[in-house]
């Protein structure tokens, strides 16, 4: 078991006129990555930031805190380049926007990332699957992706049970509406990369929430790997 518990916020409820000193913010706080959700208007309905922001993150932040880019994008193949030049860490595409997984996870690997594969509430486990052996990371959302504040969709748990149960070392992120009321739900079903926006942007005391997440979670795993 190779995993660990990791808790990674997203940026996308904060104050974005002061989008660095949020992160730095997030990381004095305790948080193990960032979360940064790229949205251009096409795949979801909701436009953020692309490239050039997280290129002013990296030179503002140094290269510590590790970057997820959540891309929800629906051309996925042009940005891989221009994210790994702007300084993140892993390229998390969506299944549902490529017709040829193969060929960018590859592409990814090249440009020296990590590869994180998404897939949206209506997308099956089975179609994701194929591609496990591939990738760093699943990330099984748990909202329709597009917006923050959303309500946690426990209904996707299954996903997750299924996906810890048939590939025990994969790293698996859920994403929406998860906070301290979801977290148990999270953990038990085998997921150990935590996505919290909302939950954590919103709290007088961000530094309690992470570590209450972390804490849910790791205990899940030692529990798991007591009983194997
Ligand atoms: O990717 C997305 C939404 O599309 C997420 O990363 C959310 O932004 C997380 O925020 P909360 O649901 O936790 O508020
Ligand atoms: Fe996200």
């Amino acid at each position: 078991m190779a995993y660990s518990a990791k808790i990674g916020p997203s940026i996308l409820n904060s104050d974005l006129s002061c989008l660095g000193s949020e992160c730095s913010r997030m990381m004095d706080c305790g948080a193990d990555y960032l979360h940064l959700d790229v949205m251009d208007g096409h795949f979801v309905p909701n436009i953020t930031f692309g490239h050039p922001v997280v290129e002013c993150l990296w030179k503002h932040l140094g290269p510590e805190p590790f970057f997820d880019m959540h891309m929800m994008v629906a051309r996925p193949e042009q940005w891989v380049q221009p994210m790994a030049v702007a300084g993140a860490n892993q390229y998390t595409f969506h299944l549902e926007a490529t017709s040829n997984a193969g060929n960018l996870i590859k592409e990814i690997r090249q440009n020296g990332m990590k590869v994180g594969l998404a897939i949206k509430p209506g997308t099956t486990v089975e179609e994701l699957a194929p591609w496990a052996g591939q990738i760093d990371m699943a990330l099984v959302m748990t909202v329709e992706p597009g917006f923050g504040g959303q309500k946690f969709m426990e209904d996707m748990m299954p996903k997750v049970s299924w996906l810890r149960s048939q590939f025990p070392s994969l790293d698996i992120e859920v994403d929406g509406g998860v906070g301290p009321d979801s977290i148990h739900k999270c953990a038990e079903a085998g997921a150990n990369m935590i996505v919290s926006g909302s939950a954590i942007m919103k709290s007088e005391d961000p530094r309690s929430v992470i570590s209450l997440l972390r804490n849910v979670c790791a205990e899940a795993i030692q529990k798991r790997s007591l009983d194997r």
